[in-house]
């Protein structure tokens, strides 16, 4: 493992230089791999697995949208597509990636395919660190894994193909088999990840479940929201509020902080926007900074993923969430995206 300075604290790290897909592919060439649910995560690493030569095969509910996309994506029923408990009874190396609540749902059936010295694989801690609201518990005779990509498994896709790699988070919670951890590290280079940085289940759920809630996606689609309504009430058209708080923060800013992050961004604007932003930054923080300890404290003591399952097995939930997603995207704002969106040279043609 490599040793990385971030920031003072020294982490390691395994990089797909050290361990090469070779030896990846050498870790798993006795494993039958089955990646179970082919929803968003389940295609990124099963194409990725496929293209890398490793023994892949996909186990997914017959009949959906989910099981015409894997055809579609090659996997041949009988050969390399299965109904769930067929494929999984297949495995050597369970890829447990259907939905959380799916997970849950599945778990009894899941548990009697698994074989002494089979690997359990999560690309998420919610199923075993909560596991008195999941019931996921494995039997001791398993090895349980984890390599969590920390983006879409879209990204875990269009990286792999554009040549570059995700990272991802990995953990050992069980290691029966003394072989845990190769196979961990070989399962995460073999889904495409270019790095691999060490967790725990429960850190990694914890800190997902923040994210995606907070910064990533939550909080993101909440400051927006609030700035687009301000400049809104003060008389500003929708295209000057849309491309003021997301057009030039994806198109342009976001970009910069990406390659270069926000300390440079600072340094690299104009000096109006350099003493307002360094000036603002800090009162932002200080005023989201109690809503982040709410965040924290809902997922530590199993709110948010209680929330979850409860509202997942509700009859009408799918319902539901469509009219709440119908109503975002029919909000006057992201309608203004959709119409600015159009109008980026490249996608006037389409
Ligand atoms: N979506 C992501 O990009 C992402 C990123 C990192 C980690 N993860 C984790 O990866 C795992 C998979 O997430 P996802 O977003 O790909 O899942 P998903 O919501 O896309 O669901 C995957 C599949 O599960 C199947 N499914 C759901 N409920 C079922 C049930 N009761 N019985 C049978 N099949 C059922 C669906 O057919 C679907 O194809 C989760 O643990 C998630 O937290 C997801
Ligand atoms: C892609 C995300 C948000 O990082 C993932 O955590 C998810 O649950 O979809
Ligand atoms: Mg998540
Ligand atoms: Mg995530």
């Amino acid at each position: 493992m490599a040793k990385i300075d971030f920031g003072g604290t020294m982490e390691e790290v395994v990089t797909s230089e050290e361990f090469t897909l070779e030896k990846a592919r050498e870790v798993l060439k006795d494993e039958v791999i089955a990646v179970i649910g082919y929803g968003v995560q389940g295609p990124g690493q099963a194409l990725n697995m496929r293209d890398n030569g490793i023994n892949v095969i996909v186990g997914q509910r017959k009949g959906g949208a989910s099981w015409d996309k894997a055809v579609a994506d090659g996997f041949v029923p009988g050969q390399t597509l299965f109904p769930i408990e067929e494929a999984a009874k297949k495995a050597t190396v369970i890829q447990y990636l259907l939905s959380d609540a799916g997970q849950v749902t599945m778990w009894p059936k899941i548990k009697e395919c698994l074989n002494e010295g089979d690997a359990l694989y999560f690309s998420h801690g919610f199923g075993i660190v909560y596991k008195e609201q999941t019931g996921i518990i494995p039997p001791e005779n398993v090895d349980v894994i984890l390599a969590a990509p920390k983006g879409s498994g879209r990204t875990v896709r269009t990286n792999f193909l554009d040549g570059s790699g995700i990272n991802s988070s990995f953990a050992v919670f069980q290691d029966y088999t003394g072989r845990a951890k190769e196979r961990t590290l070989a399962m995460g280079i073999a889904i495409g990840s270019g790095y691999l940085f060490e967790t725990t289940f429960e850190k990694e759920v914890f800190s997902d479940l923040t994210g995606e809630r907070g910064v990533l996606m939550g909080c993101l689609a909440g400051v927006m929201e609030a700035q687009y309504n301000l400049l809104r009430k003060n008389g500003h058209s929708p295209s000057e509020s849309f491309n003021e708080t997301v057009e030039e923060l994806t198109q342009s800013l976001i970009r910069l902080v990406a390659e270069n992050g926000m300390d440079w961004m600072f340094g690299n604007c104009s000096t109006t926007a350099q003493r307002g932003a360094l000036d603002w930054a800090p009162k932002f923080r200080d005023a989201v900074a109690p809503v982040f300890e709410d965040l924290y404290d809902s997922v530590k003591t199993g709110k948010e993923t209680k929330r979850v399952l409860d509202l997942n097995s509700a009859d009408d939930y799918r319902e539901k969430l469509n009219v709440e997603l119908d109503e975002i995207k029919n909000s006057e704002m992201w309608k203004a995206g959709a119409a600015v969106r159009a109008l980026r040279p490249e996608n006037r043609k389409k």
